[in-house]
Protein backbone atom coordinates (compact mmCIF):
# COMPACT_ATOMS: atom_id res chain seq x y z
CA UNK A 1 0.00 0.00 0.00
CA UNK A 2 2.88 2.47 0.59
CA UNK A 3 4.33 1.95 -2.40
CA UNK A 4 1.08 2.37 -3.99
CA UNK A 5 0.50 5.45 -2.42
CA UNK A 6 4.15 6.84 -3.26
CA UNK A 7 4.13 6.28 -6.79
CA UNK A 8 0.63 7.68 -7.01
CA UNK A 9 1.87 11.02 -4.95
CA UNK A 10 4.60 11.11 -7.12
CA UNK A 11 4.02 13.16 -10.14
CA UNK A 12 6.75 11.87 -12.84
CA UNK A 13 7.90 14.39 -15.61
CA UNK A 14 5.70 13.41 -18.86
CA UNK A 15 8.50 13.36 -21.46
CA UNK A 16 9.25 12.16 -25.01
CA UNK A 17 10.78 12.09 -27.98
CA UNK A 18 8.75 13.61 -31.24
CA UNK A 19 9.18 13.58 -34.97
CA UNK A 20 7.35 15.00 -37.89
CA UNK A 21 6.01 13.13 -40.65
CA UNK A 22 5.17 14.50 -43.86
CA UNK A 23 3.71 13.26 -47.27
CA UNK A 24 3.39 9.32 -48.68
CA UNK A 25 7.76 9.52 -49.50
CA UNK A 26 10.10 7.48 -47.97
CA UNK A 27 10.70 9.40 -45.04
CA UNK A 28 8.36 6.78 -42.92
CA UNK A 29 11.78 4.56 -43.36
CA UNK A 30 13.95 7.57 -41.41
CA UNK A 31 10.97 7.05 -38.69
CA UNK A 32 11.18 3.37 -38.56
CA UNK A 33 15.19 3.60 -38.49
CA UNK A 34 14.99 6.49 -35.82
CA UNK A 35 12.12 4.44 -33.28
CA UNK A 36 14.30 1.52 -33.64
CA UNK A 37 17.47 3.19 -32.55
CA UNK A 38 16.52 4.91 -29.68
CA UNK A 39 15.41 1.23 -28.53
CA UNK A 40 18.89 0.26 -29.15
CA UNK A 41 20.24 3.44 -27.36
CA UNK A 42 18.00 1.91 -24.45
CA UNK A 43 16.13 5.27 -24.28
CA UNK A 44 13.54 5.41 -21.14
CA UNK A 45 11.06 7.50 -23.24
CA UNK A 46 8.73 6.88 -26.72
CA UNK A 47 8.57 8.09 -30.02
CA UNK A 48 5.72 10.21 -30.91
CA UNK A 49 5.49 11.09 -34.71
CA UNK A 50 3.34 14.37 -35.33
CA UNK A 51 1.94 13.60 -38.86
CA UNK A 52 0.33 15.93 -41.57
CA UNK A 53 -3.10 14.37 -42.75
CA UNK A 54 -1.43 13.18 -46.04
CA UNK A 55 0.55 10.24 -44.33
CA UNK A 56 -1.07 7.32 -45.50
CA UNK A 57 -2.84 4.46 -43.58
CA UNK A 58 -0.23 1.85 -44.19
CA UNK A 59 2.36 4.23 -43.04
CA UNK A 60 0.74 4.46 -39.60
CA UNK A 61 0.01 1.21 -39.10
CA UNK A 62 3.94 0.43 -39.79
CA UNK A 63 4.79 3.18 -37.31
CA UNK A 64 2.05 1.74 -34.66
CA UNK A 65 3.23 -1.55 -35.41
CA UNK A 66 6.90 -0.04 -34.42
CA UNK A 67 5.54 1.07 -30.35
CA UNK A 68 5.03 4.99 -31.84
CA UNK A 69 2.54 7.18 -30.70
CA UNK A 70 0.59 9.03 -33.72
CA UNK A 71 -0.73 12.71 -33.53
CA UNK A 72 -2.16 14.05 -36.39
CA UNK A 73 -1.05 17.85 -36.48
CA UNK A 74 -3.10 20.32 -39.24
CA UNK A 75 -0.23 21.81 -41.64
CA UNK A 76 0.91 25.24 -40.98
CA UNK A 77 1.90 27.39 -43.74
CA UNK A 78 4.41 30.83 -43.76
CA UNK A 79 2.84 33.79 -45.33
CA UNK A 80 2.30 34.23 -48.71
CA UNK A 81 5.52 35.79 -49.97
CA UNK A 82 6.29 34.95 -53.44
CA UNK A 83 9.41 36.83 -53.15
CA UNK A 84 10.36 33.48 -50.28
CA UNK A 85 13.28 31.35 -52.43
CA UNK A 86 13.76 28.59 -49.38
CA UNK A 87 17.37 26.64 -49.68
CA UNK A 88 15.00 23.60 -50.57
CA UNK A 89 11.73 24.21 -52.31
CA UNK A 90 10.14 21.44 -50.16
CA UNK A 91 11.00 23.67 -47.04
CA UNK A 92 8.00 24.87 -46.95
CA UNK A 93 6.10 21.93 -45.50
CA UNK A 94 8.41 22.02 -42.50
CA UNK A 95 6.16 24.96 -41.11
CA UNK A 96 4.08 22.36 -40.11
CA UNK A 97 7.49 20.99 -37.84
CA UNK A 98 6.25 24.35 -35.61
CA UNK A 99 2.87 22.36 -34.05
CA UNK A 100 4.65 20.68 -31.67
CA UNK A 101 4.43 23.20 -29.62
CA UNK A 102 0.49 22.59 -28.54
CA UNK A 103 2.01 18.83 -27.12
CA UNK A 104 0.86 20.31 -23.61
CA UNK A 105 0.95 16.89 -22.00
CA UNK A 106 4.28 16.63 -21.86
CA UNK A 107 6.72 18.62 -19.72
CA UNK A 108 9.67 18.24 -22.12
CA UNK A 109 10.44 17.15 -25.40
CA UNK A 110 13.08 16.64 -27.46
CA UNK A 111 12.70 16.75 -31.49
CA UNK A 112 14.49 14.83 -33.79
CA UNK A 113 14.10 14.97 -37.60
CA UNK A 114 13.41 11.95 -39.65
CA UNK A 115 16.45 11.83 -40.82
CA UNK A 116 18.60 11.64 -37.56
CA UNK A 117 19.95 8.34 -36.07
CA UNK A 118 20.02 8.00 -32.32
CA UNK A 119 23.39 6.19 -31.67
CA UNK A 120 23.84 7.00 -28.38
CA UNK A 121 21.74 7.32 -24.95
CA UNK A 122 20.71 10.98 -24.58
CA UNK A 123 17.65 10.75 -22.12
CA UNK A 124 19.91 12.90 -20.13
CA UNK A 125 19.39 16.08 -22.13
CA UNK A 126 15.37 15.84 -20.80
CA UNK A 127 17.33 16.95 -16.93
CA UNK A 128 18.67 20.26 -18.38
CA UNK A 129 18.00 23.18 -16.33
CA UNK A 130 14.10 24.48 -17.90
CA UNK A 131 13.18 27.48 -19.24
CA UNK A 132 15.69 27.30 -21.97
CA UNK A 133 16.14 26.68 -25.99
CA UNK A 134 18.88 23.38 -26.31
CA UNK A 135 20.08 22.45 -29.50
CA UNK A 136 22.94 21.95 -31.66
CA UNK A 137 24.83 25.59 -34.00
CA UNK A 138 24.61 24.76 -37.86
CA UNK A 139 27.56 25.63 -40.14
CA UNK A 140 27.16 27.57 -43.34
CA UNK A 141 29.41 26.20 -45.50
CA UNK A 142 27.70 24.13 -47.67
CA UNK A 143 25.95 24.98 -50.96
CA UNK A 144 22.99 25.24 -49.39
CA UNK A 145 23.76 28.34 -48.02
CA UNK A 146 24.94 30.17 -51.06
CA UNK A 147 22.34 32.74 -50.93
CA UNK A 148 23.34 33.85 -47.62
CA UNK A 149 25.63 36.59 -46.37
CA UNK A 150 27.61 34.54 -43.77
CA UNK A 151 28.53 32.24 -46.89
CA UNK A 152 29.32 34.47 -49.78
CA UNK A 153 32.11 36.23 -46.98
CA UNK A 154 33.27 32.79 -46.08
CA UNK A 155 31.91 33.49 -42.28
CA UNK A 156 31.07 30.14 -40.05
CA UNK A 157 29.87 30.19 -36.86
CA UNK A 158 31.57 27.22 -36.73
CA UNK A 159 35.22 28.69 -36.76
CA UNK A 160 34.49 32.55 -36.46
CA UNK A 161 38.28 33.49 -36.58
CA UNK A 162 39.16 31.90 -40.00
CA UNK A 163 36.97 35.26 -41.71
CA UNK A 164 36.04 37.93 -38.85
CA UNK A 165 32.95 39.17 -39.57
CA UNK A 166 33.22 42.57 -41.44
CA UNK A 167 32.77 45.75 -39.05
CA UNK A 168 31.11 47.28 -41.43
CA UNK A 169 28.39 44.59 -41.53
CA UNK A 170 27.53 45.43 -37.82
CA UNK A 171 28.38 42.64 -35.07
CA UNK A 172 28.12 39.16 -36.32
CA UNK A 173 25.16 37.23 -36.64
CA UNK A 174 23.66 35.48 -33.21
CA UNK A 175 24.76 32.14 -32.68
CA UNK A 176 22.09 29.67 -35.04
CA UNK A 177 21.11 26.83 -34.45
CA UNK A 178 20.24 23.19 -36.71
CA UNK A 179 16.28 22.77 -36.21
CA UNK A 180 16.81 18.92 -37.03
CA UNK A 181 17.32 18.49 -32.74
CA UNK A 182 16.55 20.44 -29.81
CA UNK A 183 15.43 19.76 -26.61
CA UNK A 184 11.93 21.87 -25.66
CA UNK A 185 8.89 22.68 -23.21
CA UNK A 186 5.27 22.63 -25.38
CA UNK A 187 3.57 25.48 -23.89
CA UNK A 188 0.26 26.46 -25.35
CA UNK A 189 0.85 30.26 -24.20
CA UNK A 190 3.94 29.78 -26.61
CA UNK A 191 2.36 28.18 -29.01
CA UNK A 192 -0.25 30.67 -30.01
CA UNK A 193 2.39 33.21 -29.87
CA UNK A 194 4.35 31.25 -32.46
CA UNK A 195 1.34 31.47 -34.39
CA UNK A 196 0.61 35.05 -33.93
CA UNK A 197 4.04 35.72 -34.98
CA UNK A 198 4.43 33.31 -37.90
CA UNK A 199 1.61 35.38 -39.59
CA UNK A 200 3.56 38.81 -39.98
CA UNK A 201 7.18 36.85 -39.96
CA UNK A 202 7.95 36.81 -44.36
CA UNK A 203 10.06 33.37 -45.19
CA UNK A 204 12.89 33.10 -45.57
CA UNK A 205 16.11 30.94 -47.00
CA UNK A 206 15.57 27.91 -44.56
CA UNK A 207 11.83 28.27 -43.52
CA UNK A 208 11.35 27.37 -40.02
CA UNK A 209 15.02 26.94 -38.88
CA UNK A 210 14.99 30.45 -39.12
CA UNK A 211 11.80 30.97 -37.30
CA UNK A 212 12.75 29.01 -34.66
CA UNK A 213 16.43 30.72 -34.33
CA UNK A 214 14.47 34.59 -34.19
CA UNK A 215 12.00 33.31 -32.05
CA UNK A 216 13.66 31.34 -29.60
CA UNK A 217 17.15 33.49 -30.04
CA UNK A 218 17.18 34.98 -26.09
CA UNK A 219 16.91 31.73 -24.52
CA UNK A 220 18.88 29.21 -27.14
CA UNK A 221 21.60 27.30 -25.01
CA UNK A 222 24.27 25.63 -27.76
CA UNK A 223 25.14 21.47 -26.99
CA UNK A 224 27.79 19.86 -28.40
CA UNK A 225 28.22 18.75 -32.03
CA UNK A 226 27.41 15.54 -30.96
CA UNK A 227 23.90 15.90 -30.56
CA UNK A 228 23.27 16.53 -33.80
CA UNK A 229 26.31 15.67 -36.01
CA UNK A 230 25.22 17.46 -39.31
CA UNK A 231 26.85 15.32 -41.93
CA UNK A 232 29.10 18.20 -43.01
CA UNK A 233 30.54 18.88 -40.11
CA UNK A 234 32.95 16.07 -41.12
CA UNK A 235 34.68 17.66 -43.84
CA UNK A 236 34.18 21.43 -43.19
CA UNK A 237 34.74 21.40 -38.66
CA UNK A 238 36.41 17.97 -38.40
CA UNK A 239 37.87 19.72 -35.80
CA UNK A 240 35.22 20.70 -33.55
CA UNK A 241 34.29 17.04 -32.40
CA UNK A 242 35.42 13.94 -31.57
CA UNK A 243 34.06 11.02 -34.28
CA UNK A 244 34.00 8.29 -31.74
CA UNK A 245 31.32 10.47 -29.48
CA UNK A 246 29.15 11.35 -31.71
CA UNK A 247 25.23 10.15 -29.97
CA UNK A 248 23.16 11.80 -32.73
CA UNK A 249 24.08 11.94 -36.55
CA UNK A 250 22.08 13.83 -39.04
CA UNK A 251 22.08 12.74 -42.82
CA UNK A 252 21.22 16.37 -43.78
CA UNK A 253 24.14 16.02 -46.39
CA UNK A 254 22.86 15.71 -50.17
CA UNK A 255 22.68 12.03 -50.96
CA UNK A 256 23.29 11.19 -47.08
CA UNK A 257 19.78 10.02 -46.76
CA UNK A 258 20.27 6.54 -45.62
CA UNK A 259 17.42 4.77 -47.52
CA UNK A 260 18.29 6.47 -50.68
CA UNK A 261 21.71 6.50 -50.55
CA UNK A 262 23.69 5.71 -53.91
CA UNK A 263 27.69 6.84 -52.84
CA UNK A 264 27.17 9.59 -56.21
CA UNK A 265 26.78 12.61 -54.86
CA UNK A 266 30.00 14.63 -53.87
CA UNK A 267 31.75 13.76 -50.46
CA UNK A 268 29.30 10.76 -50.41
CA UNK A 269 32.44 7.96 -50.73
CA UNK A 270 34.06 8.84 -47.78
CA UNK A 271 34.98 6.13 -45.33
CA UNK A 272 32.97 8.04 -42.51
CA UNK A 273 29.86 8.92 -44.30
CA UNK A 274 29.80 5.20 -45.62
CA UNK A 275 29.98 3.88 -41.92
CA UNK A 276 27.50 6.34 -40.85
CA UNK A 277 25.02 4.92 -43.78
CA UNK A 278 25.76 1.08 -42.57
CA UNK A 279 25.31 2.00 -38.78
CA UNK A 280 21.78 3.47 -39.81
CA UNK A 281 21.24 0.27 -42.47
CA UNK A 282 22.17 -2.37 -39.17
CA UNK A 283 19.88 -1.05 -36.79
CA UNK A 284 17.01 -0.31 -39.91
CA UNK A 285 17.30 -3.97 -40.46
CA UNK A 286 17.93 -5.38 -36.93
CA UNK A 287 14.66 -7.46 -36.40
CA UNK A 288 15.25 -7.73 -32.74
CA UNK A 289 14.88 -3.96 -32.54
CA UNK A 290 11.44 -4.21 -33.48
CA UNK A 291 8.18 -3.09 -31.19
CA UNK A 292 6.72 -6.50 -31.86
CA UNK A 293 9.71 -8.43 -30.42
CA UNK A 294 11.04 -6.03 -28.21
CA UNK A 295 7.16 -7.03 -26.38
CA UNK A 296 7.41 -10.49 -27.63
CA UNK A 297 10.58 -10.70 -25.15
CA UNK A 298 9.57 -8.66 -22.34
CA UNK A 299 6.48 -11.29 -22.39
CA UNK A 300 8.51 -14.48 -21.98
CA UNK A 301 11.31 -12.51 -19.00
CA UNK A 302 7.81 -10.72 -17.38
CA UNK A 303 7.94 -12.75 -13.97
CA UNK A 304 4.44 -14.98 -14.18
CA UNK A 305 1.86 -13.43 -11.70
CA UNK A 306 1.94 -14.98 -8.18
O1 LIG B 1 8.88 14.98 -47.60
C1 LIG B 1 9.23 15.20 -46.43
C2 LIG B 1 10.20 16.19 -46.09
C3 LIG B 1 10.54 16.37 -44.76
N1 LIG B 1 9.93 15.62 -43.80
C4 LIG B 1 10.24 15.81 -42.39
O2 LIG B 1 10.81 17.10 -42.20
C5 LIG B 1 12.16 16.94 -41.69
C6 LIG B 1 13.04 18.07 -42.22
O3 LIG B 1 13.34 17.83 -43.58
P1 LIG B 1 14.83 17.37 -43.96
O4 LIG B 1 15.39 16.53 -42.85
O5 LIG B 1 14.80 16.74 -45.32
O6 LIG B 1 15.63 18.72 -44.00
P2 LIG B 1 17.21 18.78 -43.85
O7 LIG B 1 17.52 18.50 -42.41
O8 LIG B 1 17.77 17.71 -44.75
O9 LIG B 1 17.46 20.14 -44.29
C7 LIG B 1 12.55 15.55 -42.14
O10 LIG B 1 13.63 15.04 -41.41
C8 LIG B 1 11.26 14.78 -41.89
O11 LIG B 1 11.12 14.54 -40.50
C9 LIG B 1 8.98 14.64 -44.13
O12 LIG B 1 8.48 13.95 -43.25
N2 LIG B 1 8.64 14.47 -45.43
O1 LIG C 1 13.37 23.67 -43.21
C1 LIG C 1 14.70 24.08 -43.05
C2 LIG C 1 15.60 22.89 -42.67
O2 LIG C 1 16.82 23.43 -42.26
C3 LIG C 1 17.79 22.54 -41.74
O3 LIG C 1 18.45 21.86 -42.74
C4 LIG C 1 19.51 22.45 -43.44
C5 LIG C 1 20.41 23.31 -42.61
O4 LIG C 1 20.63 22.68 -41.38
C6 LIG C 1 21.77 23.54 -43.26
O5 LIG C 1 22.65 24.12 -42.33
C7 LIG C 1 22.42 22.28 -43.72
O6 LIG C 1 23.65 22.59 -44.37
C8 LIG C 1 21.51 21.65 -44.70
O7 LIG C 1 22.12 20.47 -45.21
C9 LIG C 1 20.23 21.28 -44.06
O8 LIG C 1 19.39 20.80 -45.09
C10 LIG C 1 17.23 21.51 -40.75
O9 LIG C 1 18.13 20.40 -40.67
C11 LIG C 1 15.89 20.95 -41.16
O10 LIG C 1 15.33 20.24 -40.04
C12 LIG C 1 14.95 22.07 -41.55
O11 LIG C 1 14.74 22.87 -40.40
MN1 LIG D 1 16.96 16.74 -41.42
Amino acid sequence: MALEATTKSVNFPKRAYVTFLAGAGDYVKGMVGLAKGLRKAKSAYPLVVAMLPDVPEEHRCILESQGCILREIVPLSPPENHTAKFAMAYYVINYSKLRIWEFEEYDKLIYLDGDIQVFGNIDHLFDLPDGYFYAVMDCFCENVWINSTQHNIGYCQQCPERVQWPAELGSPPPLYFNAGMFVYEPKLSTYQDILETVKVTPPTLFAEQDFLNMYFKDIYKPIPPIYNLVLAMLWRHPENFNFDEIKVAHYCAAGSKPWRYTGKEENMQREDIKNLVKKWWDIYEDESLDYKNIIADHDKNAPSAA
